[in-house]
C-alpha cells in the first residue's frame, strides 16, 4: 500500500493524489493553502463549547440535522451495537450556531469547501475516460452551491473507565459523502485500513490534510474509488485523560445528483442515515 504524502506546490500534485486514491482511498497533503492557526482556533473556542452547560441548548433538529448531537445520540456505526464515545455539531451555512463560534467555522468551511472542489477537479482531470463517462456532470459541479456540505466539530471526551464494554471513539465505518477533508487532530487515534486489511495509523502532523473517498464517489465511479475503512481508537496511558478535536468536512453533492443508475445523492444519504439511527 502507497499512501502517498503530497506536495500541494509540487508539479505533479493532481496526479499523485488521485493515484492515492485510487489505489488506497485516501492520501495526504502538505503545503496546502487551508489556515492551520485557524484549525487551532476553531479547536480552542469549540473545546470551551463542549464544555460549558449551555450547549445542549444547540441541539440538533432531527428534520435539518444542523446542531449538537451529545453523546447519548451520538452514531452507532453500521455492524455495530455500541454506541461512538464522542459528541458533535453539525455546520451548515444555513444552519444554527452560536454567533461567537460562526466567524471562523465559516471562513473555515469556506477555504476547506473552494479547495475541495479542487480536489475533486484533480479526481476528474485523472479519472480514465470510461470511469471519466460514468459522471453524470463533473464532480466539482455537483457540490457546488449544494449547502449539503457538511462541517462536523468533534469532540471525543477523556476516557471515564466506565463506558460500554466494547465501545470505542469512532467504530470502523465508511463515510457517506464524495471525499471527506480532515486537517490534523489535535490527538492521535485515527486509523485507516490498508488493502490487506491491516490497520495503519494515521500521523496529525499539525498542518496536514488527509483526504479520503467516501461512498458517494465511490458509487459515482462504480468502485475505481475505493471507499476508505476507518476509525478512531481509543487512548491508553497519558492520552486517555484528553479531550480529542477533529474537523471533518463532508463534501455532499446537490440532492438531485444521479450518482448512479441505483441512486440521486439524496437517496443514497437517506439510505444511510437510517442505517446510522440518526434519522
Ligand atoms: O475524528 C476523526 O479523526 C475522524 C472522524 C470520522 O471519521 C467521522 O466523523 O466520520
Ligand atoms: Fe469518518
Amino acid at each position: 500500500m502507497k499512501v502517498q504524502n503530497v506536495d500541494y506546490r509540487s508539479a505533479d500534485a493532481a496526479e499523485k493524489f488521485v493515484e492515492s486514491l485510487r489505489t488506497t482511498g485516501f492520501g495526504v497533503i502538505r503545503n496546502h493553502p487551508i489556515s492551520h492557526e485557524l484549525v487551532e482556533k476553531i479547536y480552542a473556542e469549540w473545546a470551551e463549547f463542549f464544555a460549558s452547560a449551555d450547549k445542549l441548548e444547540w441541539r440538533f433538529d432531527p428534520k435539518t440535522q444542523d446542531g449538537l448531537f451529545p453523546a447519548n445520540v451520538s452514531e452507532t456505526a453500521k455492524g455495530h451495537t455500541a454506541r461512538d464515545l464522542k459528541e458533535y455539531y453539525h455546520i451548515y451555512p444555513w444552519g444554527k450556531i452560536p454567533d461567537s463560534l460562526r466567524a471562523n467555522a465559516m471562513e473555515y468551511y469556506r477555504q476547506a469547501e473552494a479547495f475541495a472542489a479542487e480536489l475533486l477537479s484533480w479526481v476528474e482531470a485523472h479519472s480514465p475516460a470510461d470511469v471519466a463517462a460514468l459522471y453524470r456532470e463533473p464532480l466539482s459541479n455537483m457540490i457546488k452551491d449544494s449547502g449539503q456540505t457538511l462541517l462536523r466539530v468533534l469532540h471525543y471526551p477523556p476516557m471515564t473507565g466506565s463506558e460500554e464494554p466494547g465501545a470505542v471513539r469512532a467504530a470502523a465505518h465508511e463515510d457517506i459523502n464524495l471525499l471527506t477533508v480532515l486537517p490534523a487532530a489535535n490527538e492521535p487515534g485515527l486509523q485507516v485500513m490498508d488493502v490487506n486489511g491491516e490497520w495503519m495509523d494515521v500521523p496529525c502532523d499539525p498542518g496536514q490534510l488527509v483526504i479520503n473517498v467516501g461512498d458517494m464517489l465511490q458509487e459515482a465511479s462504480d468502485g475505481y474509488f475505493p471507499s476508505t475503512t476507518h476509525r478512531v481508537i481509543n487512548p491508553t496511558g497519558e492520552g486517555s485523560s484528553q479531550s480529542r478535536l477533529s474537523l471533518p468536512l463532508f463534501l455532499h453533492p446537490r440532492p438531485e445528483v444521479v450518482l448512479s443508475e441505483k441512486h440521486t445523492a439524496d437517496s443514497y444519504l437517506k439510505e444511510r442515515l437510517r442505517e446510522l439511527g440518526v434519522i
